[in-house]
């Protein structure tokens, strides 16, 4: 263990339940082991890579070829995109999804919750103040057990209205992506990225059987990945969101990309980001914070 990793278990490490890991190269990875769940955060990005709830198979899909880089962002797991999501709005060089979830974050607080939970928090080690030229840091506060909160908040400390977007761009992991439906968003209007943008209009339960990259405009419901396969439901609620964006890159892009460890490696994932995005971004006031909540559970 580096110097690093040795002060932050002595200030946040919780004896048994959570600990600092050297994973190499500056990497430091938190391994958490309550009596709920088994979960792994990189601090690069306060990326949540795994969460295994006990008796459970993974909830969450990292790719089996995702590596730690000094500003890369993981392939799997929750990445944080904040403060933008998609492309930035104003200028191409900035990086796609913001650049939360490549820079270092600085943990704040740990603690073993009574329920056996554990929750940590933490703030944005870096803003890019280049991109990102207002007094308005990220905090990130995770709960983790038998289900996974987290909670994003960006709070506006300057003195003139910023506009945000945000995406909890959380990769769930499935038996079979083709086999799988998502229910929740039905009637909802949604953007269609794939082809030539168009608005149209989801009836029924989502199912997948090409590349799907939409961004859908709710009202803040409840969101369930329904797999026969793993005989489960994943149950996404959330406050604070009123967009969801459903993306699998199917086989083309999976191929294109290359980072998802096999050619049908599209099929184990579906990404069910829960989201301020395109015409849902927020408008925040000095003074104000925005909070974008999620709850995972397994039922
Ligand atoms: O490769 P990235 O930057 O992690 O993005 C992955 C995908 O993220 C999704 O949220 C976008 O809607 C897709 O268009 C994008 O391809």
């Amino acid at each position: 263990m580096n110097a690093k990793g040795t002060t932050l278990n002595d200030d946040f490490g919780i004896e048994g339940q959570l600990a600092f890991r050297d994973a190499g190269d500056g990497f430091i990875v938190i391994d958490i082991d309550n009596s709920h769940c088994t979960a792994s955060i990189a601090m690069q990005g306060a990326h949540l890579m795994t969460w295994t709830p006990k008796g459970e198979q993974p909830v969450i899909w990292m790719s089996p070829v995702a590596k730690l880089g000094h500003g890369n962002s993981i392939r799997g797991g929750v990445p944080i995109c904040w403060p933008w999501f998609g492309a930035h709005a104003t200028e191409p060089s900035f990086s796609g999804h913001g650049f939360a979830r490549t820079v270092p974050w600085e943990v704040t607080s740990t603690s073993a919750l009574e329920d056996g939970c554990t929750l940590i928090s933490f703030r944005i080690g870096d803003v890019k103040k280049d991109q990102w030229p207002h007094q308005a840091p990220a905090e990130m506060q995770m709960i983790i057990g038998h289900y996974l909160e987290m909670q994003l908040s960006t709070e506006n400390q300057g003195d003139e209205t910023i506009t945000v977007g945000d995406a909890l761009h959380t990769y769930f992991s499935v038996s079979d992506v083709s086999k799988i439906a998502i229910n929740g968003l039905d009637g909802c209007d949604y953007l269609d990225k794939v082809g030539p943008a168009a608005r149209r209009n989801q009836q029924g339960d989502i199912t997948i059987g090409s590349e799907v990259d939409r961004i859908y405009f709710d009202q803040g419901q409840d969101v369930v990945i329904k797999d026969p396969g793993l005989d489960r439901e994943i149950r996404i609620e959330k406050l604070g969101s009123h967009s969801t964006i459903v993306w699998n890159p199917w086989i083309e892009k999976c191929l294109k990309m290359g980072d998802f460890g096999s050619d049908d490696g599209y099929l184990g994932m579906v990404c069910v980001e829960s989201a301020n995005a395109a015409e849902d971004v927020v408008q925040l006031a000095p003074g104000q914070t925005h909070n974008l909540w999620v709850r995972y559970t397994v039922e």
